[in-house]
């Protein structure tokens, strides 16, 4: 053992550049809605003692607007522990070698699927691969398929997948090529190996596989279109005798398959006689009078499966398009869980979601850049960032309930598996129980072990419940990104996505795990406050939809509602429009996103606000009255291909009717109608211009909203395609806003 004196950390945090000047502006922000708090008080005050509310629109217009922009001040406070403190890892790998390559700790790596149609199962497999030839030892490594979807299919590609797997790890290995999805790999252009005096060899090789693999998606991609397992595979493997009972994705009984294992050391081996990761296949039991919690069902099972078959005390989440972009992820986590003076505090080590498929201007603003490059550094400075479900690698004994208490300390010697003894087809039937729908009654999963069920968001609640047990977690956010998935590519997936995402948040904050209270004193005030703003998205809809009507509406009226531009109390409002602007941009570019990303991104956080979040608000308010019922959207990852075409082109997706596009048009068509009206007095009448000094704010406002919305009038009026808004729905949406406006003009 070396002494105290040398230590040298296995990882270091850094502060963010820039925290000081951005505290700072954050401050003089601060003052600046004190002022304007102070101004709306105020004003009502006034028109109340002095009889002039009819004048100015009547007392409720003002006391709608205090109220939101009470709400958009005091959210604006919350956001403001997710920026007051980033900090920046960065881990020694060497160092981590050095110390301990000979006792690195066992890890278990779980995949989630859930629907062969929308997660094909070729993409499926491409992360599995990615995360079966991870820069670790195989033999210390078990990867997990669950499958939800409990499809035949799926089982298919992944048998195929684990013959592919024989060339394809060793040669990842030998060759040290990234990233190790093979559909990612063959996609990049420029392959080259690490090691120039084998590029004969190399380029042999990569020809091999690479043939292999076409061949095999060949394979995959049929039984997937026709829908059907080609028979030779079935008469080759018994595993597919599972299936003969089996009734429907939501009726069957478990299905559990070890494809590799050390036990079965003949069938386990690449071409090169070297052992390969442990490999399972798990379609949990479904039951129709048994609820399955979504994924957080499937973790569970996982978590209790993987204890009798190979019990790593490492756990890696990842989603099934989530696939592995950088070797090395494993090694930086155990930086982090490993280091001898923190890493008994570290319960998991989350790494940003990043994605492959979006476009230079990112439309939907899906690949949550701030939310990626500031607010999880910021979180991570309160104490450490939120568990996203997918990327993130954690200590079994946290996940599964431990609390955190400063005498522990983990013993990194790999245990001996528990059932020695037992043969493979044993070992399976064992781990089938331990899958079965009836095992959780009575226990206390999904309670106070493993991932908490009855929420849409089943990773924050979990990792909050964490960290409220006294853990820390890291967020690593390394050069060359961890993890690539697929981000949803049409306006309605984002819609939906945030619709789960909000109301799942939101309900947290109002269950037992509250942030607010229950985690008050268990987490630092930070951490609350930075999970306060991800829990309150959704009420946000309440104060933007206000913000988004009644100012235009009371343009055309003539009613003031701001200040003039004369006016000392402009200066607040100025400085706030002027100084986030500016500021918002500058974080944005430097984040690495465009200009026009960033007012894509504006747009984005507008229709989440009016539309998703307002329906998260009211099914949450619904659900509280139990009339409605917890549900899992699954995202779609595949498209047709005008849709990628167009997503690709940066032209909004909207093509079907949905209630929510209704909301957005419906705005949208409102403003334009209060904007053309307010223009043409302001051309007709004498002095009309007048209006723009009077109500500047106001014009500026219903002006800014409408050339966000361009893409929708475009998608109204303009668009001939399929991707367009339906005709019935730019009738009824500019009918609403018509009868809105005019009851507003002419009243
Ligand atoms: O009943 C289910 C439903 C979903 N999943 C899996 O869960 C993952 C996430 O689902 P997806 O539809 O891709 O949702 P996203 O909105 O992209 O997921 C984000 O948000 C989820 C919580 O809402 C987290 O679980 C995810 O990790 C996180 O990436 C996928 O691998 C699914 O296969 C299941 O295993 N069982
Ligand atoms: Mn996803």
């Amino acid at each position: 053992m070396r002494n105290r004196g040398e230590y040298t950390p296995l990882f270091e945090t850094k502060n963010g550049r820039g925290n000081f000047i951005y505290r700072l502006f954050a401050i003089s922000l601060f003052v600046s809605i004190c002022f304007i708090w102070f101004y709306r008080f105020n004003h009502i005050i006034i028109i109340t003692t002095n009889y002039t509310q009819e004048k100015n629109g009547g007392n409720w217009v003002w006391l709608g607007l205090f109220a939101a922009e009470l709400w958009f001040g005091f959210y604006w406070i919350l956001t403001q522990a997710l920026r007051w403190n980033r900090v920046f890892r960065q881990t020694f790998k060497n160092r981590l070698s050095q110390r301990y390559e000979h006792m690195l700790p066992k890890v278990d790596i779980f995949v989630c699927t859930a629907n062969p149609v929308i997660e094909p199962p070729i993409m499926v497999i491409n992360t599995v691969l990615s995360v079966m030839s991870y820069d670790y030892p195989s033999e210390k490594m078990s990867v997990y398929l669950s499958d939800d979807g409990g499809s035949e299919l799926t089982f298919y590609a992944l048998l195929e997948a684990s013959t592919f797997a024989k060339h394809w790890v060793p040669f990842c290995k030998r060759f040290k090529v990234e990233p190790r999805s093979p559909a990612a790999y063959f996609n990049t252009t420029l392959h080259s190996s690490s090691d120039s005096l084998s590029d004969i060899n190399f380029a042999n090789e990569l020809a091999i596989v690479k043939k292999l693999y076409n061949e095999m998606e060949r394979r995959i991609k049929d039984a997937t279109e026709l829908k059907r397992v080609p028979n030779e595979a079935r008469l080759k493997h018994e595993g597919f005798s599972q299936w003969d009972s089996y009734s429907s994705p939501r009726d069957h009984g478990t299905i559990l398959q070890i494809l590799f294992h050390k036990k079965d050391p003949n069938n386990s081996k690449d071409v090169d006689g070297f052992i390969l990761p442990t490999l399972v296949y798990l379609a949990r039991e479904k039951r129709p009078q048994y609820h399955h919690n979504f994924k957080a069902g499937a973790i569970n099972s996982l978590l209790r499966v993987s204890s009798i078959i190979s019990n790593g005390k490492i756990i890696l989440t990842v989603d099934c398009d989530m696939y592995s972009n950088n070797s090395e992820s494993i090694r930086d986590a155990l930086c982090f869980f490993m280091d001898e003076e923190k890493g008994h505090e570290i319960a998991y080590v989350q790494f940003p979601q990043n994605f492959e498929n979006v476009t230079k201007n990112d439309l939907y603003s899906s690949a949550l850049l701030l939310v990626s490059e500031v607010e999880f550094h910021g979180a991570d400075g309160c104490g450490g960032p939120l568990y996203i479900g997918t990327g993130c690698f954690h200590k079994r004994e946290s996940l599964c309930g431990m609390k955190f208490s400063d005498e522990y300390r983990h013993n990194w010697m790999n245990e001996d598996d528990l059932f020695i003894e037992a043969n493979l087809h044993e070992l399976e039937e064992k781990s089938k129980d331990l899958a079965s729908c009836s095992y959780e009654e009575n226990t206390l999963w999904g309670k106070e072990m493993g991932l908490k069920y009855g929420c849409p968001v089943e990773d924050v609640i979990s990792g909050l419940s964490i960290q409220s047990q006294g853990w820390k977690s890291v967020y690593y956010n390394p050069p060359r990104k961890a993890f690539l998935g697929v981000a949803p590519t049409s306006l309605l997936q984002v819609l939906v996505q945030h619709k789960r995402w909000s109301e799942g948040d939101f309900q947290i904050l109002l269950s037992k795990y509250s942030p607010a209270w229950y985690g008050f004193g268990r987490i630092s005030f930070g951490l609350q406050m930075g999970y306060c703003a991800y829990c309150l998205w959704a009420p946000n809809c309440l104060a933007t939809l206000y913000y988004s009507i009644i100012p235009s509406l009371y343009l055309i009226k003539g009613i003031n509602l701001f200040p003039k531009m004369s006016n000392p109390w402009f200066i607040p409002y100025a400085y706030i429009i002027i100084g986030e602007t500016i500021y918002s941009l500058l974080e944005f570019l430097s984040s690495g996103g465009t200009f026009k990303g960033w007012w894509n991104d504006l747009r984005i956080w507008l229709y989440k606000r009016t539309s998703s979040y307002l329906y998260a608000f009211s099914d949450t308010i619904l659900k509280l009255f139990g009339f409605s019922d917890p549900v899992f959207t699954i995202t779609s990852k595949v498209s047709e291909e005008e849709v990628s075409k167009r997503h690709e082109k940066e032209i909004m997706e909207f093509g079907t009717s949905s209630p929510m596009f209704t909301i957005l048009a419906t705005l949208a068509m409102l403003n334009l109608f209060c904007l053309v009206s307010v223009l043409k007095d302001a051309i007709l009448r004498d002095g009309g211009f007048g209006a723009y000094e009077k109500m500047g704010l106001q014009v500026m406002l219903c002006g800014f909203l409408v050339l966000i919305n361009l893409p929708i009038y475009q998608g109204l009026f303009l668009r001939k395609d399929s991707g367009k808004l339906p005709s019935s729905l730019a009738m009824k949406s500019t009918t609403l806003a018509l009868a809105l406006f005019i009851s507003f003009r002419f009243v």
